[in-house]
């Protein structure tokens, strides 16, 4: 089986990845999401789970034994050192699950969503980088609202993530994520239009 074409999709917390790589799913495009991913390997019996209590202790774990992400956030994001530690155990494996995961692509090119696409160096798997972004009061605004957290929190994330100049330095193409989700979808159709001329039909 040849190896799929992949376009990279990133951004920042809340810039509006998941949305635009709605607007790909809908036009039958394979895309496989590294926070996805980052769920499945810390699923109760998987041994990263086991590893994760160990090390942060059984508060960082549900009554169901599911982990508590919220707990694990403020962890993580308020200290440097466990956010390293949690990332060199779970960056292999999510790795792995992407990788596997974009094998199975059918569709005439694949997608691969990840908020750490420049950081983890997962942007080497992908031909083309295309950068969701969107002013940084507009993340925080969207983040608040979807995840009901705060401001601080949101901002600490902001700050380990790789700059807004960084990222859009790996940009082919920039999507600048400031109107409503009908301009977005129009948008993204135009795209995949462009991307398929690149692909030139072969799947
Ligand atoms: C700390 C965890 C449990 C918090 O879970 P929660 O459900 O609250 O958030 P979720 O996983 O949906 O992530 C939301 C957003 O936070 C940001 N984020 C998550 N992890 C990181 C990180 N290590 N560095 C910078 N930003 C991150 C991303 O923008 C992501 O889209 C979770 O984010 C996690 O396991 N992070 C470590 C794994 C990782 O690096 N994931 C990023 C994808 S490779
Ligand atoms: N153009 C838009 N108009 C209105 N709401 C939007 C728009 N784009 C995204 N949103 C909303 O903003 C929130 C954040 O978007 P989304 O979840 O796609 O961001 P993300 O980049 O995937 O974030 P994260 O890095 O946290 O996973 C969501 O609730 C989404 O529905």
């Amino acid at each position: 089986m040849s190896k799929p074409w992949i376009l990279g999709l990133t951004g920042g917390i809340g810039s509006g990845k998941s949305a635009v790589a709605q607007c790909f799913i809908d036009l039958g495009v394979h895309a496989v999401d590294a926070d996805h991913a980052a769920r499945w390997v810390v699923e109760p019996g998987r041994p990263a789970l086991t590893q994760i209590a160990e090390h942060f202790g059984d508060d960082v774990l549900l009554a169901d034994g599911n982990l508590n992400r919220a707990e694990l956030r403020k962890r993580i994001f308020q200290n440097e050192s466990e956010r390293r530690w949690l990332e060199a155990l779970l960056h292999p494996l999510i790795g792995r699950e992407i990788s596997d995961n974009l094998a199975r692509a059918e569709s005439p090119y694949a997608i691969l969503v990840s908020p750490l696409l420049v950081e983890s160096g997962q942007h080497r798997l992908a031909q083309r980088i295309l950068v969701v972004d969107a002013p940084e009061a507009l993340q925080v605004q969207r983040t608040i609202l979807r995840d009901s957290t705060s401001a601080e929190q949101v901002e600490a994330i902001l700050k380990v993530q790789a700059s807004r100049e960084e990222r859009l330095r790996h940009a082919h193409d920039i999507l600048v994520n400031d109107r409503d989700l009908d301009w977005l979808h129009s948008e993204v159709s135009r795209l995949h239009r462009f991307y398929l001329t690149l692909r030139g039909g072969q799947t």
